[in-house]
């Protein structure tokens, strides 16, 4: 009788087998709050985040992914490689720059597929002078229900421009710090001179809110974007021609010669990426390209790019 009685390590392996089974139990219960419906994925994302080591925090990111409706193991590993997570990773696990993405990719899903026709973020990109600024601020001023992201930069303020409205004006060192704490959704430095971002907060705010948003950054920043947020549209503005091209860079007059070259230079690569945008819109009339691009963010009218 006294050989069959536990021993201190049994009793030990016997507690933990009962907690790994309660813990597992948990989990799957998680599971299927979110697959019923029940729970939202960013607040499960929320959780974990608050508690690493509690039921979210352990949930593998695969099987968390899994759990989600329309979500099967093809398109979870295309996500998982697209967010740049191990399959090993758990919620609790995930490092800041991880978690941002994984958060950023479910809130436009989320906007997406709750069938809002209303929220869209669109993403407005094109070769320098192409008229993106021109007509972002055409939009600003007649379409009051576009929400339009404004850009940190560590370039001067240019005459006529307004801090907190066509620019956050911010040095280096503040825009090391927003990139370090993850608070830029994408950031790049363009025409290879000053570093240009996209404050995180308010544009997954504003599509929670069910407002649509209007980014209008360069190329490598509507890639960054593409990655982070497929549901996002990608609209590259054109325009007429390369002479009015290079007759508005030179009619702007804000740039010195040398300047103007470089940027020449960038804008033929810039043109030649115009096959991975959504939608493409010729810049004729400011008014005009402004209403397409307002449409695009309903789509509604603008044909799709073959
Ligand atoms: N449809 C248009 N017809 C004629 N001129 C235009 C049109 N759209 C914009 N412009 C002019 O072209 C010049 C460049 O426009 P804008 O500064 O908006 O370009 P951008 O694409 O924002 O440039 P960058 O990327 O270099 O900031 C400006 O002088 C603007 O007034
Ligand atoms: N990647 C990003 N690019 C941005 C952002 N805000 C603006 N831009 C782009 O920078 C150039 C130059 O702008 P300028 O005002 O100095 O002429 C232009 O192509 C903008 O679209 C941003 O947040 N991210």
């Amino acid at each position: 009788m006294a050989e069959n009685r536990p021993t201190p390590p049994d009793v030990d392996r016997v507690a933990a087998s009962r907690a790994a089974v309660a813990a597992r139990r948990a989990r799957a219960a998680v599971k299927s709050q979110i697959a019923q419906g029940k729970r939202s994925a960013l607040d499960v994302l929320s959780a974990a985040t608050e508690s690493p080591d509690g039921v979210e925090g352990r949930l593998r990111v695969t099987e968390f992914l899994i759990s989600i409706p329309a979500i099967g193991v093809t398109k979870m590993h295309r996500i998982m490689g697209r967010l740049e997570i191990s399959p090993s990773k758990r919620l609790g696990g995930l490092g800041k720059h991880q978690r941002d993405r994984l958060r950023d990719f479910l809130t436009t899903r989320t906007v997406a597929r709750r069938g809002d026709s209303s929220a869209k973020l669109v993403v407005l990109a094109g070769p320098t002078a192409v008229g993106k600024g021109t007509v972002a601020a055409h939009i600003r001023q007649h379409h009051p229900g576009v929400h339009l992201s404004v850009s940190a930069t560590t370039r001067a303020p240019r005459p006529g421009e307004t801090a907190g409205v066509s620019y956050f004006f911010v040095d280096d060192a503040e825009f090391d710090r927003m990139v370090a704490a993850g608070d830029l959704l994408e950031w790049a430095t363009v025409h290879n001179a000053h570093r240009y971002g996209t404050p995180r907060g308010p544009v997954t705010e504003a599509l929670n809110e069910g407002h649509s948003v209007l980014l209008e950054i360069d190329i490598q920043g509507a890639r960054a974007v593409r990655r982070a947020m497929p549901e996002a549209r990608l609209v590259f503005l054109l325009p007429p021609s390369w002479d009015e091209l290079v007759r508005r860079l030179i009619g702007r007059d804000t740039e010195a010669p040398a300047e103007q070259a470089r940027r020449l230079e960038t804008a033929k690569l810039e043109l030649a990426a115009q096959g991975e945008f959504d939608y493409r819109v010729v810049n004729h009339d400011v008014g005009e390209a402004a209403r397409e691009v307002v449409d695009l963010m309903n789509l509604r009218t603008a044909p799709l790019l073959p």
